[in-house]
């Protein structure tokens, strides 16, 4: 018996990852430091020439990398400590204690152990809630739905210290995006009308414990992320890879003082393919729990995506049809609860071949 075949026996084989996908944790370990890492602070602080030089930064590690890391970011990591220590408390409860506000299809804000990425399982346990408090949208039959934020009794203060994280991640995210705008020779706030009042945004709190056969799982298998962008932070553990353009799994050098930026598909259908929503992974280990917190910025239901016109001429015709957003995610949701043994919906769907 091969030692992939001895760990095989520690876990439940839904986790098991067919083997091309396994990760190969040595290799990715000796490439660390090649995710650019921008300096924010001439951004805090007005000064034009330098957000300038921040802004072509972003457009460059957008095009390269679809990632990047960002320091100075104004964002006290006392509240990060706040929001770990009561997320740890919370991941530490009986499965019976946590499973009361487990997501469900029709209610999918709380707890969550048994997510499917492209229906493997992931390694981990996630807590989910929406920046606005609750999500209110039409169903196809006209229906209103109304998704409201789940929160635990214990530990008691969880829920103040995701606001007071909430209240400081959202306004960098949108700065973020600004600066994504101007990157693309827009104006800065092109993207805001989107996202105004009725933003899908939210936050996840992501526990990886330690696994007896880090070889054989995911904490997350690959995937891109659909929204507009992604703002997380990682505990310093590490195991956030990213798919390099040669193919090769990058290791992210995990730094508590910063964020780890992605764009997401709707800046590769927005930007006609100029940035690339890029595929992403996590990796576990034996020894260590691993903690972070995404933000994801999502527009409102309605959006409808469609390829930037003023990016647009004779030589860039558009290379995507116009979906909706709202479509999208709903999509999206029923396959992460189901497996519906079939891929889940991909922006390629949605590709004009030329
Ligand atoms: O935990 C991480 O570092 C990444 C999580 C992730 O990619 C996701 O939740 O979409
Ligand atoms: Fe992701």
């Amino acid at each position: 018996m091969g030692i992939s075949d001895v760990n095989e026996l520690k876990i439940d084989p839904a986790f098991v990852l067919p083997p091309e996908f396994r990760p190969k944790q040595v290799e990715a370990l000796q490439q660390l430091d090649e995710i650019p890492v921008i300096d924010l602070a001439p951004l805090l602080a007005n000064d034009e020439k330098g957000t300038q030089r921040i802004v072509e930064q972003v457009a460059k590690a957008s095009e390269e990398w679809g990632f990047f890391q960002v320091i100075n970011h104004g964002v006290p990591l006392k509240l990060l400590d706040d929001v770990e220590a009561e997320a740890l408390k919370f991941f530490s409860l009986p499965l019976e204690e946590k499973r009361k506000i487990r997501r469900t299809l029709e209610s999918p804000l709380g707890y969550f152990d048994t997510e499917l990425t492209k229906n493997v399982r992931d390694w981990k346990e996630v807590f989910d809630f929406v920046t606005r408090g609750k999500l209110e949208f039409a169903a196809p039959d006209g229906k209103l739905i109304v998704q409201e934020n789940n929160w635990p009794e214990n530990p008691p203060h969880l829920k103040d210290a995701c606001e007071a994280w909430k209240e400081a991640t959202v306004g960098l995210a949108y700065k973020l995006l600004e600066l994504l705008a101007l990157s693309l020779g827009l104006p800065a706030t092109h993207f805001s009308p989107l996202f105004d009042k009725a933003d899908t945004n939210f936050i996840r709190l992501n526990y990886y414990p330690p696994c007896p056969a880090p070889d054989l799982v995911l904490g997350v298998s690959r995937h891109k992320d659909s929204g507009a962008l992604t703002v997380l932070v990682q505990d310093e553990v590490g195991g956030l890879e990213v798919r390099r353009k040669d193919g090769e799994w990058i290791r992210i050098n995990p730094r508590r003082d910063a964020f780890v930026i992605n764009v997401g598909d709707l800046f590769q259908v927005w930007s006609n393919d100029r940035y690339k929503s890029v595929e992403h992974r996590v990796v576990v280990n034996e020894h260590k729990g691993r903690f972070s917190v995404p933000l994801f910025i999502n527009p409102g239901y309605a959006t409808n995506v469609f390829p930037i016109p003023e990016l647009l001429d004779a030589q860039h015709p558009p290379k995507y049809r116009e979906y909706n957003w709202g479509d999208f995610l709903q999509a999206r949701k029923t396959s992460n609860f189901k497996n519906l043994g079939v891929e889940n919906l991909q922006i390629s769907q949605f590709a004009i071949n030329s």
